[in-house]
């Protein structure tokens, strides 16, 4: 089976062609600063997207009639469970104009439904971030005006967990897994045989990442909303773009800290430990979800590259459960293997409008 996968960042736009598990080849298209930004919303994307991505099929002598599927990472759709969807009118429809807003994301299934139509193919998108498997009891979140919701590295994190599941003998439906996802954006959530029923929304809760605050003290954050200094725009830049690590050492690449590190910068260690240690409580939070029984923790991500990092975070958590490390993602495989199990017939294509969205959100199964 030959699949052509479409992963849209906010600054790139990834793609690669897979004769079934096996990557023929993948390529990233880097977008300009000044050319991304003079489009106003991301569905506006679409034709300088597509563009871009038949440039490169042509460069690599490919035709879109000799793929059997495109697949394409999905957006901010409504909560859904986690799996491959096929993608139709209705549901490229919600992309153009997706419930949770702009996400590079959103002009995955988008880009993978115009090219599929055109050679009267199949388009899916698979585990996009809004993937909702959180169990009723975690979405409670103090305020019945504020519900806990999911947001988070779904696409990398199942499908590392059931890579691991497998190396262990087992299925992604018979372990029960911590993954943390730790990229620009955290993500740390317990799979219980194959669902993930909790997670720390990745924009607005947990620990602090490289770019992003995490839960913040609620307080403070109100007088900081209210003191005149922030729009509203400014405060979701304060909280997503600028929070964190950034907003401690100026700077969101990882790698850059830790060669301060090495210089012996004191605040650059307080800085990295703390995250580490917020990373590791919200492990250790997650195992009281599955009452202890914990198979495997799983370290996934850029972050998960640094053996300091992994280190810092397995010393505190390594006596609940055996820790493995997988580092980097893996979204364009796991795109690939999300149609693949699809046009093999291992599992059934789910159908976005046939979810009742409400009951999902509800944590009703
Ligand atoms: N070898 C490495 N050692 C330490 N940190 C690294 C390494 N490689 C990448 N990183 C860090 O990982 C972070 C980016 O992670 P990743 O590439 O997974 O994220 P992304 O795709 O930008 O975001 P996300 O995973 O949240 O979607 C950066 O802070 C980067 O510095
Ligand atoms: C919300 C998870 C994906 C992202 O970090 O953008």
């Amino acid at each position: 089976m030959m699949i052509l996968a479409v992963n849209p960042g906010s600054t790139s736009t990834k793609i690669a062609a897979f004769n079934d598990e096996l990557c023929l080849w993948k390529k990233t298209i880097e977008h300009p600063t000044y050319e991304i930004s003079s489009f106003n919303r991301v569905s506006q994307q679409y034709n300088y997207r597509v563009k871009a991505i038949l440039e490169i099929l042509g460069e690599m002598a490919c035709q879109l009639n000799e793929f059997d599927a495109m697949v394409g990472r999905g957006g901010l759709l409504k909560p859904i469970p986690g799996g491959t969807y096929l993608v139709d009118e209705e549901l490229v429809e919600e992309l153009h104009d997706p419930p949770g807003g702009e996400h590079a994301s959103n002009l995955g299934g988008v880009i993978a439904y115009y090219l599929a139509k055109q050679v009267n193919i199949p388009a899916y998108i698979v585990d996009p971030v809004s993937v909702d498997e959180l169990d009723p009891v975690a979405r409670l979140s103090g305020h019945p005006e504020l519900p806990r919701t999911s947001l988070s590295h779904a696409l990398n994190m199942k499908a590392v967990a059931r890579k691991v599941a497998e190396e262990i003998g087992s299925t992604y439906e018979q372990v029960n897994l911590i993954l943390a996802h730790l990229g620009s954006g955290f993500s740390v959530a317990p799979h219980r045989k194959g669902k993930m029923i909790d997670v720390n929304n990745a924009v607005n809760e947990g620990p602090f990442s490289p770019e992003r605050c995490g839960t913040l003290p609620a307080r403070l954050l109100i007088k900081q909303c209210f003191s005149g200094k922030y729009n509203e725009e400014q405060m979701l830049t304060y909280l997503n773009k600028e929070g964190g690590m950034y907003s401690y050492l100026g700077t969101k690449d990882v790698r850059k800290a830790l060669a301060k590190l090495a210089e012996g910068d004191q605040k650059t260690k307080l800085v990295l430990e703390a995250m580490c240690y917020q990373i590791a409580k919200e492990i250790g939070a997650m195992s009281t979800v599955l009452y202890g029984q914990v198979d495997r923790i799983v370290l996934t991500g850029g972050l998960a590259h640094s053996q300091y990092i992994t280190d810092k975070i397995i010393e505190r958590v390594s006596f609940i459960a055996p820790v493995m490390v997988a580092p980097g993602e893996e979204e364009m495989e796991s795109l690939a293997l999300g149609a693949l199990r699809v046009l093999r017939g291992e599992e059934q294509p789910k159908f976005y409008h046939s979810i009742d969205h409400l009951k999902v959100a509800a944590g009703d199964r």
